[in-house]
């Protein structure tokens, strides 16, 4: 193992950005159709990831939607949570924060409850048996209707015990987050934190809505504001946490070459910038190979992979007193290693 790949193994981490149904692993998802009797449009696991070739978001949420469709019972929402679970609690990941689709399941005749009781229950299980603490976080599909989304947040109400927050997922371009506006705003105040993916492809201006008009508490990807100066001095003033993602952006052609990715930059410029896996299943890699790969090709410093460790948790949504106990393990583990 090289140096980097011991320092990321070693550190304490939280993921902030892992769409659950982005965690299907091929193996899963074929065990699944044969359980459910669902037919899929691939032959073998091979043919799966021959697919898994994109060149935009819109091309990846073609094959998501498909691949998603064998998720039937709660059982395989455990299933698929409770092996994303195992692997990152061997990747040293201490927290997660885990989007779900429910209207991705809800417009396939699944009952609400099924999706959140198989999650949470996996959920649970990683809080007693591996020590992972978690929030769950509803998405709405932004390339649906507003309508559909105040009739996702009602049928999410009986279950705001187990839900921290909303988010906006899906086809970005053509779909700003002020078509969201009002959602959001009844969604703050069932008292549900939020957060949106803005600045993945679409331009700036969509991450001032996001901020200005959704308010969101962090900002999923951020990377096009980059382009916008008074953006970048807002966000660092604000210290607006960015769950970026660097391998899927790579793999859905936000940049050519993983050489390219902006990360080292974003930490430069004082942004409180995270390392995520966004879609692990599709995308190639985990939450360590994002940080051991990104660091390789873009030459990150062992200082600099060690704050970003930190900006995992100092985004998450714990309690201040969780938080800096996270840090101090962060500060033992460097003691130890070095
Ligand atoms: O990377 C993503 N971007 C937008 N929507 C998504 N839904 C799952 N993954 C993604
Ligand atoms: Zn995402």
């Amino acid at each position: 193992m090289s140096d980097i790949a011991r320092l990321v193994q070693a550190l304490p981490k939280a993921e902030l950005h892992l769409h659950i149904e982005g965690s299907l692993e091929p193996e899963l998802m074929f065990e699944l159709a044969r359980r459910n009797g669902i037919e899929i449009p691939f032959n073998s696991v091979e043919e799966i990831r021959a697919a898994y070739d994109f060149s935009n978001l819109q091309d990846f949420l073609d094959v998501y939607y498909v691949g998603m469709n064998v998720l039937i019972t709660e059982a395989d929402f455990f299933d698929l949570t409770w092996a994303y679970l195992q692997r990152v609690d061997a990747e040293n990941v201490r927290h997660v924060e885990i989007f779900f689709d429910p209207q991705g399941h809800t417009d396939r005749g699944i009952a609400f409850a099924t999706v959140v009781d198989g999650i949470t229950r996996a959920l649970d299980r990683a809080k007693s048996e591996l020590g992972i603490t978690s929030k769950l976080i509803l998405c709405f599909l932004r390339h649906l209707s507003e309508e559909a989304a105040f009739e996702t947040l009602e049928m999410a109400k009986p279950h705001l015990e187990r839900i921290d927050g909303v988010g906006l997922d899906s086809s970005e371009l053509g779909h700003p987050p002020s078509k969201f506006q009002r959602v959001f705003a009844a969604a703050g105040e069932l008292g549900l934190l939020r957060v949106a993916h803005a600045g993945e492809e679409g331009p700036p201006e969509y991450i001032h809505e996001a901020l200005d008009l959704l308010k969101v508490d962090r900002l999923d990807h951020g990377n096009r504001a980059l382009e916008d100066g008074t953006l970048v001095a807002r966000l660092g003033r604000e210290q607006m946490t960015l769950t970026v993602c660097p391998l899927s952006n790579l793999r859905l052609c936000g940049i050519k070459r993983l050489e390219d990715h902006p990360l080292k930059r974003m930490l430069a410029l004082g942004l409180r910038a995270t390392v995520n896996s966004d879609d692990p299943a599709y995308f190639g890699g985990y939450v360590n190979d994002n940080y051991i790969r990104t660091a390789a090709a873009i030459d990150l410093s062992a200082d600099e992979i060690i704050e970003l460790a930190k900006n995992s948790f100092r985004g998450a949504f714990l309690p201040e007193a969780e938080i800096e106990r996270h840090l101090a393990e962060i500060d033992a583990v460097v003691e130890g290693v070095a």
